[in-house]
């Protein structure tokens, strides 16, 4: 398996069957701004909600293989296994991308557990070994990753962009940023420390910046 991150906004994804897991797949699509169809005689009430809502389109019948029309992403999560073979063998047929998820073997890509802080994302995956193993350390990834990373990300990006709109600029911004990221910066954000979280920026940047701190303390008072 390899990692990669995929931009879904405004693709349609297919998700074929509406129970907890079908449920579980379609808020991960939302998350990422997929837009989503799902393919079920039935769904859950979650689904319903989010179905009343207008986030996501229902199909309220059997699958059929035209479901899969201007699909980007394909989810078989069926009870049947005659239904999940079946919308896995289409899917291949039209060169989509299909997780099937009662059949590791089968899927072209399987859905880690995720952890998301802003634009911050760490994922598990386990080769499909053990599901139970990943949704464990996502639960100790999300006790360790505070909300100050989504707020230490952002002000990396502010600052980045600075750097990266600068000439000779290459070799400086790995440089800089080994020297502004450390454990210190974490706590400070976590805390508001923003007096010290200047001084430090300002010593390895020699230059004011105001406008970055500026931007974040009112995005995050
Ligand atoms: C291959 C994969 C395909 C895919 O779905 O993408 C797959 C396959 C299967 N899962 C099964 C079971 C469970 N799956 C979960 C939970 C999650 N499963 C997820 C991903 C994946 N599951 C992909 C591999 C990812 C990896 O590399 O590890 C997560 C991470 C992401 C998500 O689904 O959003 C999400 C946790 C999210 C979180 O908590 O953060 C739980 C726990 C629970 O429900 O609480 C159980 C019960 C306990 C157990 O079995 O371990 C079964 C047996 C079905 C049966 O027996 O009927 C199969 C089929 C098989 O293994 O044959
Ligand atoms: N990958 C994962 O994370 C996990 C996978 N599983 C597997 O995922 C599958 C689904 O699990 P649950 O959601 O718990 O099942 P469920 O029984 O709650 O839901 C099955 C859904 O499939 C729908 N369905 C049945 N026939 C259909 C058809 N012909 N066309 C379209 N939809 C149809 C039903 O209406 C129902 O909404 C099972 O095969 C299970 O073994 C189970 C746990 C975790």
């Amino acid at each position: 398996m390899y990692p990669v991150c995929l931009d879904i906004a405004e693709r349609l994804c297919v998700v074929i069957g509406g129970g907890q897991v079908a449920e579980r797949k379609v808020r991960g699509l939302l998350i990422s701004a997929g837009v989503v169809r799902v393919v079920s005689p039935e769904v859950t009430r979650g689904l319903l909600s989010l179905i009343e809502n207008r986030a996501v389109e229902w199909r309220q019948k059997k699958y059929h293989p035209s479901d899969l029309e201007g699909a980007f992403l394909v989810f078989a999560a069926t009870n049947l296994s005659t239904v999940q073979a079946a919308v896995h063998r289409d899917a291949r047929a039209a060169g989509l991308l299909i997780n099937v998820a009662n059949a590791p073997q089968l899927c072209t890509f399987q859905v880690p557990a995720t952890i998301r802080r802003g634009d911050l994302t760490v994922s598990v995956a386990t080769n499909g070994k053990s599901p139970a193993v990943a949704a464990m350390v996502r639960k100790r990834l999300e006790r360790e990753f505070g909300e100050e990373w989504a707020l230490l990300t952002r002000l990396a990006f502010l600052l980045r962009e600075q750097m990266l709109a600068e000439e000779d600029r290459n070799m400086e911004v790995k440089n800089l940023f080994q020297k502004i990221l450390h454990d210190d910066i974490v706590d400070w954000l976590r805390e508001r420390q923003w007096a010290n979280i200047q001084q430090h920026l300002e010593s390895v940047l020699g230059r004011p910046v105001d406008r970055e701190l500026e931007i974040l303390i009112k995005e995050n008072p």
